[in-house]
């Protein structure tokens, strides 16, 4: 006697995948893919012949089939991004004889309004997670630490050392860096580290409020002091950090009528509220940052020498990231967790020639630059290694082959074969579209794709 299954064993196997409303895949031990469903084709706007035989890294974003394939332990409900969304994988090994010889992989969710609704409630839950924990962090108003300051080149270590021997005390710091060096991280530290801690740390950027509402801003204003104002007045930025810290942020563009003010507060630890008749006690430390040089901006007068001596008690360079390249990998990486925690995506490091590649770039925004980077080179890339291809093309050396080793024939076609390798990224692997972007012929492109193996 047959059992149904022998007889019909192809049709119902191809009954089950075929109309099933799952993505359906399958690898062999060595992560290639023997078997994908329409279904999951349509989804990945591929077809069955494009996909079959490719390594399934290649077809399938943030895959671990691969992995499943050759460990035998099995992943379910596995949040994996997918062109854009939050997919719910399940990855089964396949074994044969006692050994694992695949595995067979299935996405859940692929009905458009199922999974975007699950989606936007992953994005919301995650939205809502990150809120509750700088909330919990901005508690005091600090929410970084020494901890947080990533990098242990000599200079770093230097810097880190000075910053401890300063912070206790009510000294006044004044922190010089370019923009995007950790000025705000360090004036944290500072704050966290000093008998002050458990007090506000207020932060006032100069640049950001208008000329007019300085004042009310610092030292705030009494009920019925200006048309507008609210009633029962409003505190300042200096009451709100009494007995803690002002962190005065891009102070070179603070105006002058401003600056009067600011040093009589230092002078005499008073501050006088607009339309108030008295003045009132303040205990506040002072951390100031600049990326400005304030000697200029005194000779040019618009920076007073007395307020400059008064906050310039203690410098603090914090040099710009091209000065200190041995702190690039580790705070690539750093980076790295901290952008994919936050989108859920799976990308877990760098191909050698990107790091190579952000050792020679100049970073003029420095480590926030190096944020954005790695922020867009996370969402563009297809694979869990971030490559050359994935990064902003003003980062990519251009003169890529005049830093190659090897003869001339070597470097050429490793030349020609990155090309390639990016125009079909840029065309999103419509080989038609990458020819044309070349300027070759499709069979001309078929060739070298076989040549280098891409
Ligand atoms: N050593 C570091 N380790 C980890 N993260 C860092 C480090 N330095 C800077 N960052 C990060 O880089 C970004 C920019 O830092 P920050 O805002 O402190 O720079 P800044 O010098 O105050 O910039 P600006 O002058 O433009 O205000 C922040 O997201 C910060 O967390």
């Amino acid at each position: 006697m047959h059992y149904l299954k022998d007889i019909y064993k192809e049709e119902i196997f191809e009954t089950v995948f075929e109309n099933a409303y799952h993505c359906f895949v399958v690898v062999d031990g060595e992560g290639l893919i023997t078997y994908m469903n329409n279904t999951y084709c349509d989804f990945l706007e591929t077809n069955k012949q494009e996909a079959i035989g490719k390594h399934v890294t290649e077809v399938i974003e943030n895959s671990r089939m691969h992995i499943v394939a050759k460990s035998g332990v099995e992943e379910i409900a596995d949040l994996q991004y997918i062109r854009g969304n939050h997919m719910i994988a399940n990855r089964i090994p396949v074994r044969s004889e006692g050994k694992v010889v695949g595995a067979v992989g299935t996405v859940l969710f692929r009905d458009t309004k199922e999974w975007k609704k699950m989606n936007s409630h992953i994005k919301d839950l995650l939205l809502e997670l990150e809120h509750y924990r700088s909330q919990l962090n901005n508690q005091h108003g600090t929410t970084y630490s020494l901890h947080d300051i990533v990098g242990s080149s000599p200079q770093m270590n230097e810097l880190k050392n000075k910053i401890k021997k300063v912070s206790p005390g009510d000294v006044s710091v004044l922190l010089r860096g370019e923009s995007g060096t950790g000025k705000e991280l360090f004036a944290h530290s500072i704050h966290h580290l000093s008998e002050r801690s458990g007090k506000p740390f207020i932060k006032v950027n100069c640049a950001a409020i208008p000329e007019h509402l300085l004042e009310s801003e610092l030292f705030g204003y009494k009920e019925g002091a200006f048309t507008g104002a609210k009633k029962g007045g409003k505190l300042g930025k200096f009451q709100l950090a009494n007995g803690g810290t002002v962190f005065l942020d891009e102070i070179g563009d603070m105006p002058l009528s401003a600056q009067v003010k600011i040093l009589r507060v230092l002078q005499e630890g008073e501050v006088e509220a607009l339309g108030a008749n008295d003045t009132q006690k303040i205990d506040v430390r002072i951390i100031a940052a600049t990326n400005q040089s304030l000697e200029k901006l005194i000779e040019e007068q618009r920076f007073r020498d007395d307020l400059f001596y008064r906050i310039n008690v203690v410098q603090v360079r914090i040099p710009p990231l091209r000065e200190r390249t041995e702190d690039l990998r580790v705070l690539s990486k750093y980076i790295l967790t901290k952008v994919t925690e936050r989108s859920g995506k799976r990308v877990i490091d760098f191909d050698q020639p990107v790091l190579e590649c952000f050792m020679t770039y100049q970073w003029p925004g420095n480590i926030r630059e190096l944020e954005n980077v790695i922020e867009s080179a996370v969402h563009l890339t297809n694979t869990e290694i971030i490559k050359v291809e994935d990064l902003p093309d003003h980062i990519q050396p251009n003169s890529n082959f005049l830093q190659q080793n090897g003869t001339l024939k070597e470097i050429l076609n490793n030349t020609e074969k990155q090309t390639i390798e990016r125009s079909l990224k840029k065309a999103n692997g419509d080989k038609l579209k990458a020819a044309k972007l070349l300027g070759i012929g499709k069979s001309k492109l078929y060739d070298k794709i076989k040549k280098y193996g891409i």
